[in-house]
């Protein structure tokens, strides 16, 4: 059952009275998929996530995780999803070890092994016998992330998992997700900060007031960066009426940059460096340039 999905949703819209917190969002994740959901503060991520994990009811669409549809009754599904939505709830009198002895026990497991495992793999160690209560807000987000992982799932679903982490924290999520997803575990996971989703997802999808306005490998993002030639002048006006009159649509940046656009003056720098020069406005700089990917991201969801 190798082509089944790990998350298949189709038309998912959730409105709240006028408000459409997420508009027919389609999606498939397969196994062993880093699959992130990027959006600005009130996109509709969480509400996303919500429905694909039953905790919210869509008013349309529908969701599958691991080949079984997902409503009122359907129970066995979810010995095999793990999740970790918003702040992750621990009993705070409880140990670290304790508090996934539990997790264990609730999860149907007799066996205590994986609760080592899991401190191993979150490298909460040092913290095995601290009470929950007394955790930094990163440990914390372990704890939660080990609880998800106890009973080894097949779909891990993550709501802003780097939250509270600090760099090197993000750094070791990103090498545990990795390993996971070398192992056939299939990820989402939720974020609203481009840079870490980029080394983190294989695939994006971007998501604006409900809507799902780009999916794609993580790499082609990069693709929606248009090049530009940049140049900087000390006069200006005059450089832009030179290029204005070669037949350049020029527009203007900072306070001596202007920006052109058109395929012919990115393809040939050398000939606009030619032009300034005959038109007595020697460039100082003068670059192709691509949008990184947070201006990528930013066009994305402005222009959608
Ligand atoms: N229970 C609710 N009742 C009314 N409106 C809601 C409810 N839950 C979410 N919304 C609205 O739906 C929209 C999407 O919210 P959601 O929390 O899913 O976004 P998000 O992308 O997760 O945002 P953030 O990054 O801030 O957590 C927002 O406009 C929000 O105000």
């Amino acid at each position: 059952m190798t082509d089944t999905q790990a998350i298949d949703a189709t038309g998912l819209t959730k409105r709240y009275g006028e408000v459409v917190a997420v508009d027919r969002l389609s999606l498939t994740v397969a196994p062993g998929e880093i699959h992130a959901l990027l959006g600005l503060n009130g996109a509709g991520k969480t509400t996303t996530i919500r429905m694909l994990l039953g905790m919210v009811r869509p008013t349309a669409g529908r969701v599958s995780l691991l080949g079984t549809r997902v409503r009122p009754g359907a129970h066995a599904v979810w010995s095999r999803v793990g999740y970790l939505v918003e702040t992750p709830a621990a009993y705070p009198e409880l140990t670290v070890t304790e508090n996934l002895v539990v997790a264990a026990r609730l999860r149907g497991l007799s066996e205590d092994a994986p609760v080592s495992e899991v401190i191993t793999r979150l490298d909460l160690g040092a913290y095995a016998h601290h009470r929950a209560r007394t955790l930094s807000l990163g440990n914390a987000q372990r704890l939660g992330l080990a609880k998800a992982l106890i009973h080894r799932p097949a779909l891990l679903v993550l709501d802003e998992p780097a939250n509270g982490l600090d760099p090197a924290g993000v750094a070791e999520i990103r090498a545990l997700l990795g390993e996971l997803a070398r192992d056939g575990v299939a990820v989402l996971l939720s974020s609203h900060i481009l840079t870490e989703v980029a080394r983190l997802a294989t695939r994006i999808g971007v998501l604006d007031r409900g809507r799902l306005v780009w999916t794609g490998a993580t790499a082609d993002l990069i693709a929606h960066a248009r090049p530009r030639l940049t140049v900087l002048v000390r006069d200006r006006d005059a450089a832009a009426a030179a290029l204005h009159a070669a037949g350049h649509p020029v527009s203007r940046t900072g306070d001596n940059g202007l920006e052109l656009e058109d395929e012919r003056a990115v393809g040939r720098p050398e000939e606009i460096a030619t032009l300034l020069v005959t038109a007595g406005c020697p460039p100082s700089r003068l670059a192709v340039e691509r949008d990184d990917l947070e201006t990528c991201f930013l066009r994305l969801v402005s222009t959608s």
